[in-house]
């Protein structure tokens, strides 16, 4: 058995995606959200286009998952998260901020979108995984460093929403499903999966450094 055979799979895309990964998870920006010092206002405007086109992508892995437990999953996160209290979340942060809900999208949000819409169009349950993966592991990675949990309810309730053991246990369950369809792709699937995963890591990495300015 080789070294990378026994390596799951989900780890073996992640630690195929440095720099970048490593430069997400303790980018300055997710630092300054986690000391709450960080604006997050142009980054939520940003953010709301992006959650659009994520909780799309959720619905099509609902469509194209291959079992029953796993479009259960998503579908409740789907539901429960994303359309319930993250959604909330935006209303009331966007408010306080005196954010707009749609201004124009900034270059990387096109990209992002345009990596989403991708996926989804290709209802190929591993690549829609593969983005669903990296937006969530990579935000449990700097959510997790946090120690102290700032004052104000706009930084707090971001990182309470990205942290935590549901959160956790969502991304246990995406990489899972990695993990478990990983070995039965050939040489290409791995490549095609591969590929998407680290241009979604350079993207969240681009992402925090627009949010910087
Ligand atoms: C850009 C981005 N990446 C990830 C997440 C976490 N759902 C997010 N809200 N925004």
């Amino acid at each position: 058995m080789t070294e990378e055979s026994r390596t799951p799979f989900s780890e073996w895309l992640r630690s195929r995606s440095e720099p970048d990964w490593a430069s997400v998870v303790t980018h300055p920006f997710a630092e300054a959200i986690g000391s709450g010092t960080a604006d997050m206002r142009r980054y939520l405007e940003q953010d709301f286009q992006f959650v659009d086109a994520f909780t799309a992508l959720l619905g099509a892995a609902v469509a194209a998952a291959d079992t029953l437990e796993a479009r259960v999953a998503v579908g409740r996160f789907l539901g429960q998260t994303v359309a319930d209290t993250e959604h909330s979340y935006f209303h009331r942060a966007l408010a306080e901020l005196g954010g707009e809900p749609a201004p124009p999208a900034q270059p990387v949000t096109g990209e992002f979108r345009a990596l989403m819409d991708e996926v989804r169009l290709s209802q190929d349950y591993p690549l829609i995984l593969a983005v669903l993966c990296v937006a969530e592991w990579t935000y449990l990675g700097w959510a997790s460093r946090t120690t102290e949990p700032p004052q104000g309810f706009v930084h707090r309730e971001w990182i309470e929403l990205h942290s935590g053991p549901e959160f956790e246990a969502w991304v246990g369950f995406l990489r899972g499903e990695l993990d478990r369809l990983g070995p039965g792709l050939d040489e290409d699937g791995r490549a095609r999966v591969l590929d998407v995963f680290r241009r979604a890591t350079t993207l969240e990495r681009r992402f925090f450094d627009m949010a910087l300015g």
